[in-house]
């Protein structure tokens, strides 16, 4: 029996059992061999240049300060977005399937620069190792950000179809990644602890079995959250292939529908209602993505001169200065003597600071070397 169709009996088997208290362990160990499964199939397809390798005219290479990937079905406003808030001009045509490449485009927010990429819309399936869909999430996986697109004319199922297409894949939107310590030995059993007695399925008795499954017979397990699940631990045997990745939903053509509706889809959460058309709700969109990348800009000025606004880095909140170096250079912290910041991060303008000290958004910074 080829992978494929081995996931397709363990799904008709989870789709067959009831859901209950006694089935649980049950289903917990078919979720996990459908977890490892799949992870063999985008091995294979990875392996076998489906990933989008050279050639495949789909790879981007990574540039800029942060990746946003774009993901929606055909026609809901993909390509007219990315025209619309990017730099990039792509071709639109009134029919569906236009995007058959991804086209980076470039948003410039005060001076950082966003890459969004634009997937081809054709994500459906990925999970049974289809066509596209493979590279479609391959990409996927390298974003800071995804942002959903969906159209406000159609139903929920479009986001739900998605959201379970990308979960099949091990990508957890808007999730963090389980809090729990895994480490495998080479012996002495299996050692599973609880910080507190747990809230949810996830037992002694489930870990077990899914390890040995996993054939795994030597581990040590502490499980810090006590509403963890079976799910979560899977994620965690499974952790190279989970990627935990923020999510934004942008529900576009709102235009086209009634108020009421308008107001019922902005109340969800992570959500952004616009229409590429009539140009509404786009600079909020934009706001919300440089929100929700969670990064600072910094400007560095040398002695004597104007800090350079058009210029910023471009570093993940709550970095430090030895951050800020390493994404200068990876030596460049050997170099480094002090920095005087200026900004909210200073106690007094300019204070004299070293690798430890952390900087904030739009903080100005003078770097001495050695
Ligand atoms: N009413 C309305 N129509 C829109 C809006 N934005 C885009 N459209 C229309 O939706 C259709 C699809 O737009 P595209 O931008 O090509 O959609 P796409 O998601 O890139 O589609 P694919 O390239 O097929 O993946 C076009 O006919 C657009 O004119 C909007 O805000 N309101």
């Amino acid at each position: 029996m080829g992978v494929i169709e081995k996931i397709k009996a363990i799904e008709e088997e989870m789709a067959r059992t009831q859901k209950n208290k006694a089935t649980e362990h049950h289903l917990g160990l078919l979720k996990g061999k459908l977890a490892r499964y799949r992870q063999q199939l985008l091995e294979e397809a990875a392996n076998s240049n489906g990933s989008g390798g050279p050639g495949t005219g789909f790879e981007v290479a990574k540039s800029g300060d942060a990746r946003v990937c774009l993901i929606g079905y055909p026609s809901v406003g993909k390509s007219s977005l990315l025209g619309q808030i990017t730099e990039t001009k792509s071709e639109i045509a009134h029919y569906s399937f236009t995007t058959l490449t991804s086209v980076p485009g470039v948003l410039k927010y005060q001076g950082a620069e966003i890459q969004i990429v634009d997937l081809p819309g054709i994500i459906y399936g990925a999970s049974q190792g289809k066509g596209r869909g493979r590279q479609v999430v391959a990409t996927a996986r390298t974003a800071d950000l995804i942002l959903m697109v969906l159209d406000a004319t159609k139903g929920a199922h479009q986001r739900e179809s998605l959201e379970k297409e990308l979960e099949a894949v091990g990508i957890r939107l808007n999730k963090e990644r389980p809090n729990i310590y895994f480490k495998k030995k080479e012996t002495g059993g299996i050692k599973v602890n609880f910080l507190s007695p747990p809230k949810a399925n996830l037992t002694e008795e489930a870990i077990k079995l899914l390890l040995k499954d996993y054939r795994i017979h030597n581990a040590e397990v502490l499980v810090r959250d006590d509403k963890c699940t079976i799910d979560d631990f899977i994620d965690i045997l499974n952790d190279k292939h989970c990627n935990y990745i923020k999510c934004l939903y942008a529900y576009n053509k709102i235009d086209s529908v009634s108020l009421e509706e308008v107001d019922r889809l902005a109340r969800q959460p992570n959500t952004v209602v616009i229409s590429c058309e009539q140009k509404l709700g786009l600079d909020d969109l934009v706001d919300e993505i440089w929100y929700q990348l969670n990064v600072s800009r910094v400007y560095t000025k040398k002695r004597g001169s104007k800090p350079d606004f058009s210029d910023p880095l471009v570093v993940r909140n709550d970095s430090t200065i030895q951050d800020l170096c390493h994404s200068i250079h990876r030596d460049f912290k050997d170099k480094f003597k002090y920095a005087l910041v200026w900004g909210s991060s200073a106690k007094h303008s300019p204070q004299k600071c070293g690798l430890t000290h952390k900087i904030h958004d739009e903080d100005v910074l003078t770097l001495f070397t050695k």
